[in-house]
């Protein structure tokens, strides 16, 4: 890869010229934010999940999300079907485990999900809060609930070892953003607003489809591209709110303006060597 900051620069022009189409499958909590997030950003999202659908849906999409925050047996049914689908058709998939460890349900799904998206390779992604990594990779057996009780930086060697298992692109969220693949990235932005806000971990994970949709580069990251424009745009906006409130309504707009110059000179990205 060029200059990091070079790639995110070029990355984010490129969306503004594509606006990639990306398929969510997604919870019942966050389906309106991320699809505004979307839309700011310049990507193009659609909410769909019936088994009737899917397969004109991936064919017109660039990249397919599954989040298995309001799952249940009949979403389960529809999120394999789906998966099967983008390997089928070569498709990006990125997968949220929401809440991964706080259930057995959650746990079990997630690694079916992970078993059927690993014939992707680095064209499937998992992104999700230390918690959630931890459990995935079977380092920790119970979690709380959505939020996260660990912190990244503990979750590092979980998220290795998932890369190695399931050879998937892996990025831990929080104070600092992992982006674990072929090389291994550590970003320091955002602000710690931002857990206080519901919903900004499935942003990113949109977000991160919405890049891997991009056309292949020599090498892509989506979820170096997607970290820094969360990361950016989540300081952007804190310096602009109040609370909670006010910074989810920032949130879009700093994804509106963002320009690729402004990512590429604010990112506080590193490699790990
Ligand atoms: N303490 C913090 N300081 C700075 N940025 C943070 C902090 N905690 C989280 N973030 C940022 O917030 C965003 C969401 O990460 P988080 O780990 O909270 O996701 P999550 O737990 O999956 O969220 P949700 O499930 O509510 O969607 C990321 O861009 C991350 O970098
Ligand atoms: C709060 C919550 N519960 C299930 S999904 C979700 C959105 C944040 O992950
Ligand atoms: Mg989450």
């Amino acid at each position: 890869m060029k200059d990091p900051r070079q790639y995110l620069a070029d990355q984010l022009a490129l969306l503004r010229q594509t606006h990639p189409l990306v398929v969510n499958i997604t919870n019942y909590v966050v389906m309106n934010n991320t699809a505004n997030a979307l839309l700011a950003l310049g990507a193009s999202p659609i909410m769909a999940h019936s088994h009737e659908e899917m397969e004109e849906m991936l064919t017109i999409a660039g990249a397919l999300v599954i989040n298995i925050g309001t799952l249940d047996r009949q979403w389960i049914a529809r999120m394999k079907h789906a998966a099967q689908l983008a390997v089928q058709m070569n498709k990006p998939l990125v997968l949220d485990p929401v809440g991964c460890g706080a259930s057995e349900l959650r746990t079990h799904t997630s690694r079916e999900l992970c078993e059927i998206a690993k014939a992707l390779g680095p064209k499937f992604i998992v992104r999700g809060n230390a918690s959630e990594i931890m459990a995935l990779s079977g380092e920790i057996r119970s979690t709380k609930g959505v939020d996260s009780l660990e912190t990244s930086d503990n979750a590092l060697g979980a998220a290795m070892a998932l890369y190695r298992q399931y050879g998937c692109e892996v990025v831990v969220s929080g104070e600092t953003d992992y982006v674990v693949g072929r090389r291994i990235f550590t970003l320091h932005d955002g602000h710690d607003i931002m857990p206080r806000v519901t919903g900004m971990g499935c942003t990113f994970t949109a977000l991160t489809a919405a890049f891997a949709a991009q056309p292949q580069q020599e090498y892509l990251s989506p979820g170096l591209a997607s970290a820094a424009v969360m990361g950016v745009a989540g300081k952007l906006a804190a310096a602009q709110s109040q609370g909670p409130g006010s910074f989810q309504m920032q949130m879009l707009d700093a994804l509106y303006q963002l320009t690729p110059e402004q990512l590429a000179a604010s990112v506080t990205v590193s490699e790990l060597s």
